[in-house]
């Protein structure tokens, strides 16, 4: 189980007090090309148009927020799965110059950078170099108000966010394994470059029936935007060339989290799978049934697996068992497993 913050910490962790400056921000400050990306502002000018028209609309006291932003602008991709235009590329290429001088100058400066998870070697959390005042600002100023009409009980207020930049390419990291995220809403938006491939897969709801299922595959488009739920099985298809980065805010609702509901109880919040899963919905460093679906790849192989997924009891032995006998060996392991 995760651990999730007390009510007591969620009072003490509200985001307008103070963070302590980390070792990585002390040393990137004098360095830093652009003073704005670390005030306690998000400039305006730097939203790509159709965001500043989805903004606008929640300036005014509309009744109906879904009729005053057109459909072309906020794109549904599925039931709770939403992607807009976001940012223009006056902030883009300010952001990215930002990031990638702070990797040359971590490097020559020795400058300790923190990887967003145990599954991401080549990103950066942005909170963690002096970014994290200016992300605040564009959370709760822009980002919120849109999340909040899209998923109002679960941004229905954002205290916190854990912020970062994940990288693929060739020779790095390929894709991310299928996941849940530890966040309550997660915007994800594309900042480059030239890539092919490293789509992103969303499967179904954590511990529902058809957790396993491939719903949608999305392209990412650069300055454009993907928001769904933390508890939306997803993960990084391998890229094929070139480099993407992304910029991910995992926001956090505490007043949501105190009500228990996310409260990622695996073994009681598991219901008996509906069918044999997708191919592109399993996990390596979750899935305890992996191998009989598919071989581990290499990056599996340098994890130390704890896999846990689907608990006893949710997993799709009985389906499986009647389906098919090319599976052989692979139903034994499958059978014991369970
Ligand atoms: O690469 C992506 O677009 C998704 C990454 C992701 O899901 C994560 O870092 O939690
Ligand atoms: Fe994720």
């Amino acid at each position: 189980m995760k651990l999730l913050p007390t009510f007591k910490s969620t009072i003490l962790m509200i985001p307008s007090l103070s963070f302590k400056m980390t070792a990585a921000e002390l040393m990137y400050k004098p360095f830093r090309r652009y003073p704005a990306l670390f005030a306690d502002n998000f400039d305006k000018s730097w939203l790509h148009k159709d965001f500043v028209q989805i903004s606008d609309a929640f300036e005014k006291p509309a009744k109906n927020y879904k009729d005053a932003i057109p459909d072309d602008l906020l794109r549904k991709e599925m039931d709770g799965v939403y992607s807009f235009n976001v940012f223009n590329d006056v902030f883009l290429q300010m952001f990215n110059e930002e990031i990638n001088h702070f990797y040359d100058v971590s490097e020559s400066e020795n400058i300790p950078v923190k990887r967003p998870n145990s599954m991401n070697n080549y990103g950066v959390i942005v909170n963690e170099i002096g970014l994290r005042p200016m992300i605040t600002a564009f959370q709760q100023t822009y980002l919120w108000p849109l999340s909040r009409h899209l998923f109002p009980v679960e941004a229905s207020q954002f205290d916190n966010h854990h912020s970062f930049i994940v990288r693929y390419r060739a020779e790095e990291d390929l894709g991310l394994d299928m996941h849940t995220d530890d966040s309550d809403v997660t915007f994800n938006v594309c900042l480059g470059e030239e890539f092919t491939g490293a789509t992103l897969s969303f499967c179904g709801m954590f511990g529902a029936v058809n957790h396993r299922q491939h719903r949608l595959t999305y392209h990412h488009e650069v300055g454009r935007a993907i928001l769904h739920l933390g508890s939306r099985r997803h993960g990084a298809d391998d890229i094929q060339s070139g480099r993407r980065s992304n910029l991910i805010v995992w926001n956090h609702n505490y007043a949501y989290r105190a009500r228990g509901i996310n409260s990622w109880d695996r073994d009681s919040q598991y219901e008996q799978e509906e069918g044999i899963p997708s191919p592109v919905c399993l996990s390596y460093t979750h899935d305890r049934d992996y191998e009989v679906y598919k071989e581990l790849p290499e990056a599996a192989k340098k994890q130390k697996r704890k896999p846990w997924c689907p608990p006893p009891g949710a997993s799709t032995k009985d389906i499986m068992l009647k389906v098919d006998y090319t599976y052989g060996a692979r139903i034994v392991l499958l059978y014991m497993l369970c």
